[in-house]
């Protein structure tokens, strides 16, 4: 015995548990396969046979240790037989599309809780941020010159902001390659077109999404395709608007601050996202002078958004948020977008950190407000704020 089947013996006579992973396969994958972690599994049995060349091959019997997490290869496997190909099969289906059109893949509906199912209501689908009244953006900065795609990072002027390289890699139309402070995308006044890989987060949903009813957190979003770790799943819209426009007594479950400068310094109890970041020159001046006064604009989705407005948090969540520049160079204003933390298998719930400081909501009479939390992660805080 040698190598692999050498390491499986020794496990066994040592009482060394292993690790299984498996391989399933997978069209969506530039690899063609999805890899799976089963978890730690025991060496019990070894025998040798003639395989099918006429080499004796060694076999091994593993069985699983008790007491571990549930197989995510049951879920490949029960993802693989429940993902619709059509209209006609989705199961629980209350709306067609949420994005009535607006977005180039329909994302579905679906309530397999409520009896009778209803549908999501009460909001208009926007693919992009609307200002509120008294509200405008700065002015698009001076763009790169480059043509048709940018490439080479020497030149592009966009790419020298990010640090002198692209933050996006080409692979599956455009994967960040690690999440930064933020990210200068190319814009209105660059020479290049739309199909730049710097313009990545602006390209709108490219993943078959389902907005799909929950047993008790309402409405949560989960994709049909296997989205790789690094991908742009959508930008979160609504009504732009400054934070004290918002009413704290109207319980609007659907603000998010954008608090990009304060979490590059950690300020407001907030943990910064990121190490240390190096910034632009004119801005470190704004993150400094930033004092803990809290975000000064946020995006409004509760009568206007995406389909970012439904997803939830999660203590242990798969996706991240990462502040974008792209029509302007206003850190206050930066667009707000999900990606994929890690590669995330189909049907599994996308969810972010809402990153709430707990005790830090507070009613209009000054006390604090709680709410629960059902993420269901192993390391759950239990409550949102
Ligand atoms: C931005 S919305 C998300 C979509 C929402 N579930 C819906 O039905 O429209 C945020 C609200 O969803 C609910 N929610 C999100 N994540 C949750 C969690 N982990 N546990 C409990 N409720 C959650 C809370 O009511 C929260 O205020």
């Amino acid at each position: 015995m040698e190598r692999g089947n050498l390491g499986l013996k020794n496990c066994m006579e040592h009482s060394v548990p292993v690790r299984v992973t498996r391989g399933h396969r997978c069209e969506n994958s530039y690899v063609g396969k999805v890899y799976t972690y089963d978890g730690l599994y025991k060496v019990v049995n070894y025998w040798a046979e003639k395989g099918i060349s006429g080499f004796t091959v060694f076999k091994f019997r593993l069985k699983r240790i008790e007491g571990q997490p549930m197989l995510t290869t049951n879920q490949v496997h029960f993802t693989r037989g429940c993902i619709p190909n059509s209209v006609s099969e989705i199961r629980g289906l209350v709306c067609e599309d949420i994005s009535g059109g607006l977005e180039d893949i329909p994302i579905p509906a679906t309530n397999l809780v409520d009896d009778p199912p209803v549908a999501p209501t009460g909001f208009t689908y926007s693919r992009d941020i609307i200002c509120a009244k008294g509200i405008k953006l700065p002015s698009a900065p001076t763009g790169c010159n480059c043509r048709g795609s940018c490439l080479d990072p020497r030149v592009c002027s966009c790419a020298k902001l990010n640090g002198s390289d692209f933050p996006y890699v080409h692979k599956d139309g455009g994967r960040l390659i690690e999440p930064k402070a933020v990210v200068f995308e190319c814009g209105p006044n660059c020479g290049c077109g739309p199909a730049c890989v710097n313009r990545t987060s602006q390209k709108g949903v490219r993943y078959r999404l389902e907005v799909f009813r929950t047993p008790n957190k309402g409405w949560g979003v989960r994709s049909w395709d296997y989205i790789p770790s690094g991908a742009t799943i959508c930008e979160y819209t609504g009504l732009l608007k400054k934070t004290d426009q918002i009413d704290p007594a109207a319980d609007n479950n659907y603000v998010f601050d954008i608090d990009c400068l304060q979490t590059m310094k950690g300020l407001d109890g907030r943990e910064r996202r990121l190490g240390e970041v190096s910034l632009p020159g004119y801005w470190q001046k704004d993150v400094e002078k930033t004092s803990d006064g809290g975000p000064e604009y946020c995006i409004d989705a509760v009568s206007i958004g995406n389909v970012a407005r439904f997803i939830n948090h999660s203590c242990q969540p798969n996706l991240f948020v990462q502040c974008v520049l792209s029509t302007h160079h206003d850190i206050g204003l930066a667009r707000v977008v999900l990606m994929a933390a890690d590669n995330i298998p189909p049907l599994q719930e996308l969810t972010y950190d809402y990153g709430y400081v707990l005790d830090s909501v507070m009613d209009r009479d000054g006390k604090v407000k709680q709410m629960a939390c059902y993420c269901g992660a192993t390391d759950c805080r239990k409550r949102l704020f």
